[in-house]
């Protein structure tokens, strides 16, 4: 059933995208360059907007700067082929679906897909949701076309509403203090989910649970089964698995919406010390964008002279860069000149998103050309959106099949280099919705319409999430 009947994707695009200079208000507001800011709502209330940005000022850190740290540390291992990076999550969060149902379905979709990459790719699984922050979108239009109305593109539940009405789509300050509470509320349960023994390996098939029986799900049973095996063999030798209680699982957005990301930097000295290994060797002091672990910048907004990236050298968070098809050597390198001065691993991840027909052409010369520099960097694969279709019905969707041609192409370039394929970036849902066309069920373009929920982008569902992950593995155990 078509759920409101919006989904047939009428953006009209008849301009070109904002690019604002950044009202620069707040208590940091003198931190702040007056830079060119691409993709910024235009905010009707200067007044309301600046109360706001002293209210998320005011408003606890989301994160600590010490699993930022943690995070920054294993994303170096990643790099070095020592561990795999998994970031996934809608393309847009909406803040009608952080529901505990829907939060719990993602996240154990995560874990499925982490025990599946590291059986079989026999690598620990860095876990990274684009989750719990997730509420802002840049887009190819400042403007929606349907019928003869024309209003503002909706740019994600951070900024306006989805429903198309003059009034909806009007951007509104109060939204960035919802996405602040809806963030820590999706954090909190996460949290809850993986330090509580929710996610305790020997749990393993207790997460396939609730989800309908595939294919895909018998093959994770399957998966599973040998997991158990492992495990009691292994504490019939004396194993201790206390240490798999708990997960580390990380929260990841797109660094967009500087109204929101400034206001939540902070330079935390109080912070008390964590448990756990810390990476006190790359602790400096400096700012921490405590929204996220680790925040990333857009392929629309990564302009060397542009406002996000001077604000991602800023601050000490892991960063990642999306790089499309057209980018060339020296754009990588001057972004990592800016972002990553120190050559640290960890700190950059270059996130490649080329499409399945290009990535073989376009990837292997940047990825050479930044080895050659001597930079540490970790190559992560976006097969999402390079891949990005209008059905014949009208919907945004995505060929199946395309994105694990991608994933294909990004591991090959990385075998012929001798490099190393670091992890992937997914969207994806742990729902049955039916927004990417293909998988096992063969979703075609009719079928598209029996549950298509994205505001934006389509996401690989619960099923088709799980085979990518087996053939992944695959490709992974091959490397
Ligand atoms: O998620 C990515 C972008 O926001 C999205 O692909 C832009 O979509 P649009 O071309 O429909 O604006
Ligand atoms: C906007 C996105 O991607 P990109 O910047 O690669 O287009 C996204 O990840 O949702
Ligand atoms: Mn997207």
């Amino acid at each position: 059933m078509v759920r409101s009947g919006r989904r047939r994707w009428e953006t009209a695009r008849v301009s070109s995208p904002t690019t604002t200079t950044v009202p620069v208000t707040g208590p940091a507001a003198t931190a702040w360059p007056d830079l060119p800011a691409a993709q910024q709502p235009e905010w009707p209330d200067a007044a309301a907007l600046a109360q706001v940005h002293a209210e998320l000022a005011s408003y606890p850190p989301l994160v600590f700067a010490g699993e930022a740290d943690q995070l920054r540390a294993q994303l170096a291992q990643a790099a070095r082929g020592e561990a795999f990076l998994l970031q996934g999550g809608d393309c847009a969060e909406t803040f009608a679906g952080a529901t505990a149902d829907g939060i719990r379905r993602r996240v154990k979709t995560m874990l499925q897909m982490s025990a599946v990459l590291t059986y079989g790719g026999g690598l620990p699984v860095i876990k990274v949701g684009r989750m719990a922050g997730q509420f802002s979108k840049p887009r190819s239009s400042n403007l929606e076309t349907r019928g003869d109305v024309t209003l503002p593109a909706y740019r994600g539940d951070a900024v306006n509403d989805f429903s198309f009405t003059a009034e909806g789509r009007t951007p509104d300050p109060q939204r960035l203090l919802r996405a602040y509470h809806t963030a820590s509320a999706t954090l909190n349960l996460i949290r809850a989910f993986t330090t509580g023994g929710y996610a305790d390996l020997r749990k393993v098939h207790e997460w396939n649970r609730g989800f309908a029986a595939t294919t895909a799900n018998a093959r994770y049973d399957a998966l599973a089964k040998d997991v158990d095996k492992a495990m009691r063999f292994m504490a019939a030798c004396g194993a201790d698995f206390d240490a798999l209680r708990t997960v580390q699982f990380f929260a990841s957005h797109e660094a967009l919406l500087l109204d929101y990301e400034r206001p939540l930097t902070r330079t935390l000295d109080e912070e008390p010390p964590l448990s756990g290994p810390t990476s006190a060797d790359v602790r400096q002091g400096g700012p921490y964008d405590t929204s996220a672990h680790m925040i990333w910048i857009g392929e629309r907004t990564r302009q060397l002279d542009g406002a996000h990236v001077d604000f991602a050298a800023r601050v000490r968070n892991p960063i990642g860069v999306k790089l499309g098809p057209k980018t060339s050597v020296a754009d990588a390198l001057a972004l990592a000149d800016r972002i990553d001065p120190f050559n640290e691993p960890g700190r950059l991840t270059f996130i490649s998103r080329m499409g399945a027909g290009v990535i073989r052409e376009a990837l292997p010369a940047l990825v050479a050309g930044v080895r050659d520099s001597g930079r540490v960097v970790t190559w992560v694969c976006d097969p999402m959106h390079g891949n990005t279709i209008t059905s014949q019905s009208g919907y945004k969707t995505r060929r199946f099949d395309d994105v694990v041609e991608e994933v294909r192409g990004f591991f090959e370039v990385h075998a012929t280099l001798g490099t190393v394929p670091g992890g992937l970036h997914v969207e994806l849902t742990g729902d049955d919705v039916t927004e990417c066309l293909g998988g096992a069920f063969d979703i075609d373009d009719a079928g598209l319409a029996t549950r298509y929920e994205s505001l934006c982008d389509p996401r690989l569902n619960h099923q088709q999430s799980l085979e990518l992950a087996f053939l992944a593995a695959e490709m992974l155990q091959q490397r």
